[in-house]
């Protein structure tokens, strides 16, 4: 099938090149023409585990990218990979989802034969029909279900695992108002779908839009309450991961997502979970349980400064910063909750050092007066405090020595040889 893709982002990148795996024929259109020339130098032009080999092996052939929109004409089905940011207030800021669909629309007023628009960016119930169908409609003089029709297939992939989590779905939802649409997705996911642990959810639109922050709100909910529990063990003096590890056993609550400790970031849960509880608010609900999710993974990171702060004065200490993507895997750092430690520790005068294996790069530039270190030890040498701020593998077993005080908090539980060190505390443990 030939495959669109209109954003070429953390979601769109990964998708073409899994689609071209699938032998899709796909094309890329990004406005940033940096990502395009990466792209079609056979490069990646972000950090995911699979995804260097799978552009350098299609690119070229079966995968191109443009910043050209008339490429599209070429193509059955376009999907939608536009960022869905959030406004200051929280709400859903559709802004750019307008443009792309606009620059989209004019472009299939030329086009001859059918073309089928999805929705793939996450967006609240009502926009795909409301808001971006209209537009597709009066930029190109096509009624839906006349020419063009229009699908949302939410997307459930997690940076660091993109690739498996994209090509090895625990489900595809597919929201449609037509069957013709529904073939064709069908079709296109078909390799994925003969899976035996993929299920297909078949939907109306709107439900498919809810899917996807039900499933966000979810489990951004199950790790606050896993941090809460956290937060009580700690101040019972008992381990939160035993406890939670029984729990877990229970299979109608599950030993995922139990990882208590500096919460929740990243690109996805703050902005879904704030565009769901403004949504609600404006739909006339009030999202008690929702707000309470936000307000105990906002205090996780001053927590964790807490705790180092009971062990001496951070103003002129040196403090080590262990890890700053918001998740070990992946260079993103929006919304990583190291950042949060990092204005913490600023806030009370300490100088920070910080490491991370792949994401330096992306903090550097909103956080100048932050020393960067090229390995965990370059950051540790001569600190008075750490602090855990991301689980990668790469710090179990780490070697505290060369710190002049060895006072380390983890928020992440890493493996370390408690022994060795002066005091070792775990946020929640
Ligand atoms: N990142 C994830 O893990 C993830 C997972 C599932 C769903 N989502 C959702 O997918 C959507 C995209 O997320 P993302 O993380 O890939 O965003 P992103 O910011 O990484 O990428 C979006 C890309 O779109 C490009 N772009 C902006 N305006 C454009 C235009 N008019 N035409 C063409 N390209 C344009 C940008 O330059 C950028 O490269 C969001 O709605 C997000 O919530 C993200
Ligand atoms: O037990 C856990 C699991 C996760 N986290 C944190 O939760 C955040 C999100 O982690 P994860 O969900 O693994 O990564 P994302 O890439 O943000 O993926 C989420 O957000 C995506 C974008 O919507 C969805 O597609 C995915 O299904 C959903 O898991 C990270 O800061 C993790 O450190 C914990 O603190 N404890």
């Amino acid at each position: 099938m030939n495959v669109s893709i209109v954003g070429s982002g953390y979601v769109g990148t990964t998708i073409a090149a899994c689609l071209a795996d699938l032998g899709h024929d796909v094309i890329n259109v990004e406005i940033d023409k940096e990502i395009v020339d990466s792209i079609n130098a056979g490069e990646a032009p972000i950090h995911e585990s699979g995804l260097e080999e799978r552009i350098a092996d299609y690119a070229g052939t079966n995968l191109r990218a443009t910043t050209e929109y008339d490429e599209v004409r070429d193509t059955d089905v376009t999907f939608l990979c536009l960022p869905t940011p959030q406004t200051d207030d929280g709400s859903l800021d559709l802004a750019i989802m307008r443009a792309g669909a606009e620059s989209l629309g004019r472009t299939l007023e030329s086009k001859d034969g059918d073309h089928l628009v999805v929705v793939k960016s996450t967006v609240l119930p009502g926009t795909t029909e409301d808001v971006v169908a209209p537009i597709l409609e009066g930029e190109s003089g096509t009624s839906i279900g006349d020419g063009i029709d229009i699908a949302m297939n939410p997307e459930f992939l997690r940076m660091g695992t993109a690739v498996t989590d994209f090509l090895e779905p625990d489900k595809i939802v597919l929201g449609t108002a037509f069957d013709d649409a529904a073939a064709t997705l069908r079709e296109l996911y078909a390799p994925i779908l003969e899976q035996e642990n993929t299920d297909l959810v078949e939907t109306d639109i709107r439900e498919a839009e809810l899917i996807k922050y039900a499933n966000n709100a979810f489990l951004a909910a199950k790790v606050s309450l896993v941090n809460e529990l956290g937060n009580i063990a700690a101040e019972y003096d008992t381990d939160a991961y035993e406890v939670l590890e029984a729990v877990g056993l229970d299979d109608r609550i599950s030993d995922r997502f139990m990882r208590s400790g500096l919460g929740w970031g990243g690109s996805c849960f703050p902005k879904d979970v704030n565009a769901l509880r403004a949504g609600a608010r404006e739909q006339g609900y009030d999202p008690e349980l929702l707000d309470a999710v936000v307000a105990v993974n906002d205090t996780q990171p001053r927590r964790l400064v807490d705790l180092l702060a009971d062990h001496f004065h951070l103003e002129g200490a040196r403090i080590a910063v262990l890890g700053l993507s918001f998740k070990p895997g992946t260079d993103d750092v929006r919304k990583s909750r190291a950042l949060d430690v990092i204005d913490h520790l600023g806030e009370r005068g300490a100088t920070v050092v910080a490491y991370d294996p792949v994401a330096i790069e992306n903090v550097r530039p909103d956080y100048p007066s932050v020393e960067y270190a090229e390995s965990a030890e370059e950051a540790l040498e001569g600190a008075d405090g750490a602090v855990v701020a991301t689980d990668w593998p790469e710090f179990d077993e780490l070697s505290f020595a060369g710190m002049a005080r060895s006072v380390v908090i983890d928020g992440r539980r890493i493996d370390v040889d408690e022994s060795a060190l002066e005091v070792y505390e775990g946020l929640t443990w």
